[in-house]
């Protein structure tokens, strides 16, 4: 951090006005003190290292040099990161990708390795293969990514077109890519870094189609890095984000993998050829419920990075006066400047609450389906589709708002709001596409709702329902709670309206399946106001109880936080509480009042708020959002890099402009 003397002095006043122990709001944000310091520690070791430190701006490399850069500085991070696990404890993932986005100012080329490769292997493996495989991904002896998605089908699993045919006299799997469209398409890593994929293909045995599995390939030679005899490997190019993923494409000819390199934990194919049929066939997908899980916390961090660049640029902002005659204001200062940041805030603390709750939900089943137990599975894939959906498209928008809060200064890349913007928007559309996951989780909302109507025992996170098919409403109340009420009775409503939709044209004739695409527009509603619901329960709850053994000030700031994020979100859903709850129109009138005394309250606490989501000046990477706020200072150092600087006079002047200005005519 910045000594005090360096600090812009607005945000010295700032941080003297917080009434609340930022470190203890730091430690409830982190799920606790030790990962906070393990954090810090790795932090200290990770950011003194000079090899790690730019001497050009990334953003000045060509397309190749940054990717070469993102390997030299990835590799690094992973030596670090593994030495730091030998000696201390072994870091979590969240920290990992954190300190990696700081270094390598994008994504790390190893995230799919990280993130998708092993745990897979360590989901969907065999005891054995696990053995085989485990020790060599993590000591990265091998590399490896996830590769699903083909030119042709992402979203629709089942038309992936890669074959994987048994050959049962060799006991090998013959894989090919027999059409354009089949070939891999996406996947992080593939293009130029890794060795080795798991492969999803569909599974031939003597000429039957057994459906999507996944298999270990290698794909280039360990020691030459040169593609393998029928592999067709190559990167996908520039894209809006994710320019140092490295997404690449891959094809097969009679590529020949042995028995042993299909992932059988779940179904397996013996050396006979007899194909032998899991538990769920849909835990074939298990890796993806992980990520879809992780990415709510994704989009909590996203938020907290762009949160903290705009508090911080608002607080040191001057522009404009409220009243002639006295000072230009901070921005900040402006109700409709907090009305688009605190909500940023509220968010982030929101997404954070519903994933610690979400992951204790994927962890429960995950030990559920060890014991042969799949009754929860259902209710955990609708949930983290919903979530995922939800949550990564809030973060998308959010961000843009705290990037378009900063004016035209976050138009500019040293901001970092466009490159986290980037990473924002890419989450909605990979692991499930936004409308798709939020279709999926219809179909669960569906038969819940049949399954009320039945009187049926419905599951926890739709157990609402039941509720709301009692005709006599209570009155509206303008607390939490109720207001919480309301949105499942919002849900419910939405739910029912869609599910009579459907009815309504199967019975004038209708397939259920076009009936269902009659209904579509209804159903995603549907399921989005469930997820609205299910936020906003989660974080009330959870709130409740992280307030119960934090000191009156962090208390306080929760309370105001959480409550903001509900009626915000009762404000913005009003059409829909009058539809579907009792509230009236002097309830609403109320809340809009009790939203502007929620904002007046944060106001004195919001440089505290974003200075407690603790986020190191390296991974900011902003001009705008950095501790000690000398925002034109760094613009102007940051533009003094530029190229297009180091020299007085480009040499396309005396190459085009002057020649042409010559030639120009009156
Ligand atoms: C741990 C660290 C994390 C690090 C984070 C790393 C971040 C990485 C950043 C970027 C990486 C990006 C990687 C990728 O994008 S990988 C590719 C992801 N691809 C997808 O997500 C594809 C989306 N499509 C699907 O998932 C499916 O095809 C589908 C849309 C769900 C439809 O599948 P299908 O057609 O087979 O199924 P049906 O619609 O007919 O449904 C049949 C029943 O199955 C149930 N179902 C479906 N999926 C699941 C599942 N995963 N688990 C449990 N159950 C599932 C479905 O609900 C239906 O049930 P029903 O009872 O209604 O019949
Ligand atoms: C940055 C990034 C990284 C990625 N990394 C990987 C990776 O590492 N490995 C990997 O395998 N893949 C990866 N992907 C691929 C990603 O998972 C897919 O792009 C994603 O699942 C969406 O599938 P799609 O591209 O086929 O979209 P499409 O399904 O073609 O979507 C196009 C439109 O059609 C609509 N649509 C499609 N089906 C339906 C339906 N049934 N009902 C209603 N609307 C529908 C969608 O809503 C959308 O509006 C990555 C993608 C991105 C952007």
């Amino acid at each position: 951090m910045a000594s005090a003397l360096k600090v812009n002095k607005d945000l010295v006043r700032e941080r003297q006005k917080c009434t609340f122990d930022v470190k203890e709001l730091t430690y409830i944000w982190e799920g606790g003190r030790e990962f906070t310091e393990e954090r810090q520690r790795y932090e200290n070791i990770v950011y003194s290292v000079k090899e790690l430190q730019d001497e050009v701006p990334e953003l000045y490399l060509s397309h190749k040099e940054r990717y070469e850069s993102s390997i030299r500085k990835a590799c690094i991070l992973q030596r670090l990161q593994n030495e730091y696990g030998k000696k201390h404890k072994v870091l979590n993932t969240r920290t990992i990708r954190l300190v990696g986005y700081g270094a390598i100012r994008d994504i790390s080329p190893f995230l799919l390795h990280n993130g998708m490769f092993i745990q897979t292997i360590e989901g969907q493996g065999t005891p054995e293969q696990q053995a085989e495989w485990m020790p060599k991904a993590q000591a990265m002896q091998i590399i490896g990514t996830y590769a699903q998605t083909e030119l042709g089908h992402g979203t629709f699993l089942r038309g992936l077109e890669t074959t994987a045919t048994y050959d049962v006299k060799t006991e090998e799997f013959i894989l090919n890519s027999p059409t354009l469209t089949s070939h891999k398409w996406w996947p992080g890593g593939l293009g130029t870094t890794v060795n080795h994929c798991i492969v999803a293909a569909q599974l031939y045995i003597n000429g039957k189609k057994h459906g999507i599995h996944l298999f270990m390939v290698q794909i280039r030679d360990l020691e030459t890095h040169m593609p393998l005899p029928g592999i067709n490997v190559g990167e996908i190019g520039p894209k809006l984000g994710f320019q140092t993923a490295n997404n690449g494409f891959l094809g097969f000819k009679n590529v020949r993998i042995p028995r042993k390199n299909m992932l059988m934990k779940n179904n397996q194919v013996l050396n006979d050829g007899t194909y032998v049929k899991g538990m769920n066939e849909k835990l074939t997908y298990g890796t993806m419920v992980l990520v879809r899980v992780s990415i709510v916390s994704d989009a909590a961090n996203v938020i907290a990075r762009a949160a903290t660049i705009a508090v911080r640029y608002a607080a040191v902002r001057h522009q404009s006066q409220l009243k002639a005659n006295e000072p230009e204001v901070q921005i900040l200062d402006y109700l409709t400047q907090q009305h688009k940041l605190f909500i940023a805030i509220a968010t982030s603390h929101a997404f954070s609450t519903t994933y610690g709750w979400l992951y204790k939900a994927y962890l429960q089943v995950v030990e559920d389906l060890g014991k042969g137990k799949q009754d929860h599975l259902p209710e955990l894939h609708a949930l983290s589709c919903c979530l995922k959906a939800t949550c990564s498209r809030d973060s998308a928008a959010i961000v843009e708002q705290c990037r378009l809060a900063c004016g035209g200064h976050g138009y500019m890349a040293s901001s970092s709001l466009p490159i986290v913007y980037g990473l924002a928007t890419a989450s909605v559309t990979y692991e499930g596409e936004h409308t798709v996951l939020l279709l999926q989780t219809a179909r669960y909302l569906m038969k819940a709702w049949q399954m009320a109507l039945q009187g049926k025992v419905l599951a926890p996170s739709v157990s609402y329902l039941v509720d709301s098919l009692k005709s006599n409403k209570q009155s509206w109340q303008n607390t939490p709670e109720f207001i919480v009420k309301g949105f499942q009775h919002v849900a419910a409503g939405k739910i029912k309206d869609a599910f009579h939709a459907i009815q309504k044209h199967v019975k004038a004739g209708k397939d259920y399946e076009d009936a269902w695409n009659l209904a579509s527009v209804q159903l995603i509603k549907a399921s989005e106001a469930h997820s609205r619901a299910i936020l906003c329960d989660v974080f009330w709850r959870g709130t409740i109880i992280k307030s119960s053994t934090a000191s009156p000030g962090v208390a306080a700031v929760l309370d105001h936080l959480v409550q903001l994020y509900i009626v915000y979100w009762a404000l913005e859903t009003v059409g829909d509480l009058l539809l579907y709850s009792n509230i009236t129109k002097e309830d609403i009138a109320v809340l809009k009042v009790k939203y502007e005394e929620l904002l007046a309250l944060i106001r004195p606490n919001a440089v505290g708020l974003v200075d407690a989501f603790d986020i190191r000046d390296e991974v900011l990477n902003s001009t705008l959002g950095s501790y000690d706020g000398r925002v034109y200072e760094r613009l102007m150092e940051e533009a003094m890099k530029s190229p297009l600087n180091q020299e007085p006079v480009n040499q396309s002047f005396h190459k085009y402009l002057k020649p042409f200005m010559k030639r120009a005519k009156l």
